[in-house]
């Protein structure tokens, strides 16, 4: 490029949940100086809203019929993510297991997903060094053009440590089927399920440390910018 300005890069992170990807994500970002955005955290922003506006989250007529209504804003600087719903910061009550166990329904939705994938297309455009975005359908729908995709996997055993040591002490086992429960809905939807991109780098996290992934990933930038 001309006056030796890099080019931006576009990062695609999927995978099922608790392999690493918003650690990660947020992680080669920093490291790289590209801005990061976690789909998750729109879909649960959306779930969010639904439930505290009386919606019936196994209608999805309702759903749908008010998808556009919410203003969800994604803050994209991965030392300090944000997200808004209305004006308010939801950060902390898009993370309780009410919402976690119901994003699945609301994000299978087709108006939800038009509605979010908008976004988070306009968010990529607008990053001027480029940007890693992390969640379920973005190598294979929301960025298929990205310059680089990778699928992280795990065991759901080591999915299911990771999360309950980060739930102080939640019980494995409930956490391990939760988990495979969230995976087998959000796989099994008709719209953009979770699914790994042909052209995606797999990566498996379940023996490696939380460091070895990022370096990693970030080699796999590096090398794509390299050939650019
Ligand atoms: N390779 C790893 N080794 C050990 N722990 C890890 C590793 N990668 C991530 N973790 C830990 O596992 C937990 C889940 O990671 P993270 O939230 O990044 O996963 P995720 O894929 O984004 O999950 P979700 O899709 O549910 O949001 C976190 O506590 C994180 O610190
Ligand atoms: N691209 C995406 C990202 C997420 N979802 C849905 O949101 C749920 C929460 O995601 P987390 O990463 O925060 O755990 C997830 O279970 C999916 O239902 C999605 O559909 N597409």
């Amino acid at each position: 490029m001309e006056n030796g300005a890099a080019q931006p890069v576009i990062v695609a992170i999927d995978g099922p949940s608790g392999t690493g990807k918003s650690s990660t994500s947020k992680a080669v970002a920093a490291r790289l100086g590209l801005s990061y955005l976690d789909t998750g955290a729109q879909y649960r922003a959306i779930t969010w809203w639904m439930v505290n506006n009386g919606i019936d989250i196994e209608d999805p007529t309702a759903i749908a019929a008010v998808a556009g209504k919410p203003e969800i804003v994604s803050g994209t600087d991965p030392a300090a993510p944000t997200i808004t719903v209305d004006g308010t910061d939801v950060a902390a009550p898009i993370r309780t297991q009410d919402v976690t166990a119901k994003v699945s329904a609301v994000s299978a939705v087709p108006e939800v997903r038009a509605r979010i994938t908008e976004l988070q297309r306009s968010l990529a455009a607008s990053a001027e060094r480029g940007i890693v975005v992390e969640g379920r359908d973005i190598g294979t729908t929301v960025l298929p053009d990205a310059d680089l995709k990778i699928f992280l996997t795990a065991s759901p055993e080591a999915r299911a440590a990771r999360r309950s040591g980060e739930l102080k002490g939640a019980d494995v086992h409930s956490t391990r089927e939760a988990l495979i429960r969230r995976d087998a809905a959000d796989s099994s939807r008709k719209t953009s399920p979770l699914a790994k991109a042909d052209d995606a780098v797999e990566v498996d996290t379940t023996e490696l440390t939380l460091t070895q992934v990022i370096e990693c990933v970030v080699t796999l930038v590096e090398e794509k910018r390299a050939a650019k």
